[in-house]
């Protein structure tokens, strides 16, 4: 009051506006993009940063604080205790081992595992009705793993799965068209990394499915330089991790982009990482699969029935069942 005179008093906030608040688990290269992100888009009102490394927590915190001129208005406080997160609305994870090279993928699940147990229970603990978004990887089966830790609905447990495969695979496909990468609609789904599946029919340019918009454009295409995109997607990663040595604005974009979409129930249909088994013949045990599902304040509120080819499918079907071995090795 010291500092403006009041000309009308104000009205309190409507009861249905919700403050919101985000944690960040994983103060690293991907957990510290998506916050900067957050607070640029104004995703949240309070933002929270937990790591444990106490020193490069409150050094990335303070350093976030000091850009609060050029912000829209967000609390932000880090802790390396988790009764820091309570009654957060979403809590995202990006914590993990990183893997050491030549290591095994199934050795660092097995480490990161190991993680999830001291962070999936206090994030449940001190938010049990918060959307767990997990970015940790193998991010599917690390969803699986933060599924069964926190005892969750499966609604609110997301991975982020395909969504940056996706994103990667629009902005190739915008690139070849040249068209604007947000008129383009393509889902990669399945499996993250290596072994997704680029869904060829549910490619769109503003509307027009890809393969007439091609014709109408003549554009000489062949079903070639469709899967010569698709594997650009995986290369793309390995070039980043090779010139920069990780990966952060494309993945700190994309999982923003998935915190608003569930914060401001936008009801936008993202592919992320949901329980699969049921779908397109996936049998076997619950599994974390990348599917088109809508997000919302609720978290996943439906999973669209995406046209799939026999051998979109089969390889869907090949990848839960490699996935569902591994599970089976885990002790969670
Ligand atoms: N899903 C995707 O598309 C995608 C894309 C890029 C990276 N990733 C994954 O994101 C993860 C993070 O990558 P990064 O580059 O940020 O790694 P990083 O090493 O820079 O950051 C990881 C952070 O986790 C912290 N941490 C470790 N153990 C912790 C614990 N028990 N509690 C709290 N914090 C803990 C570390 O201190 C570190 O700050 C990796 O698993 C990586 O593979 C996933
Ligand atoms: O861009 C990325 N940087 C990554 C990374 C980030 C910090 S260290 C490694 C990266 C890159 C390449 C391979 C690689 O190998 C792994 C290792 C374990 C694992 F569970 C999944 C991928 N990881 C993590 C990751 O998932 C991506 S996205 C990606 C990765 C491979 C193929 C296609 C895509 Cl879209």
């Amino acid at each position: 009051q010291a500092f403006f005179r009041q000309i009308q008093r104000a009205a309190p906030p409507s009861p249905t506006k919700r403050h919101t608040k985000i944690s960040v688990v994983g103060a690293g290269n991907v957990g510290m993009a998506i916050a900067q992100t957050i607070l640029t888009q104004d995703v949240a009102d309070e933002l929270v940063l937990i790591d444990a490394k106490a020193d490069k927590l409150r050094g990335e915190m303070l350093d976030l604080q000091h850009a609060a001129a050029f912000l829209p208005r967000t609390k932000i406080h880090a802790s390396v205790d988790y009764e820091l997160t309570f009654g957060s609305d979403l809590c995202i994870v990006t914590a993990g081992a990183r893997q050491v090279p030549g290591e095994s993928r199934l050795n660092l699940l097995q480490r990161n595992v190991a993680l999830f147990r001291s962070i999936i229970p206090p994030l449940a603990r001190y938010s049990p009705e918060t959307i767990l978004l997990i970015v940790s990887n193998p991010v599917d089966v690390l969803t699986y793993v933060a599924w069964k830790l926190s005892g969750f609905p499966s609604n609110r447990v997301i991975g982020s799965g395909t969504n940056l495969d996706s994103s990667r695979f629009r902005f190739l496909i915008a690139d070849h068209l040249d068209v604007n990468a947000q008129d383009v609609q393509a889902y990669i789904v399945g499996e993250h990394g290596d072994s997704s599946v680029a869904l060829w029919s549910s490619i769109s340019v503003g509307g027009v499915p890809v393969l007439s918009f091609l014709e109408k454009q003549q554009i000489a295409y062949e079903k070639v330089t469709l899967e010569n995109i698709h594997k650009e997607v995986i290369d793309s990663a390995y070039e980043v991790i090779s010139l920069k040595g990780y990966t952060s604005w494309a993945i700190g974009y994309s999982v923003a982009n998935l915190a608003r979409s569930i914060l401001r129930d936008q009801r936008k249909v993202h592919p992320v990482s949901v329980v699969a088994n049921g779908f397109y013949g996936i049998e076997g045990g619950d599994v974390f699969l990348s599917l088109p599902a809508q997000l919302g304040r609720g978290g996943v509120l439906g999973v669209t029935n995406v046209h799939l080819t026999d051998e979109e499918a089969h390889r869907l079907r090949d990848s839960a069942k490699t996935i569902l071995e591994v599970q089976n090795q885990l002790e969670v």
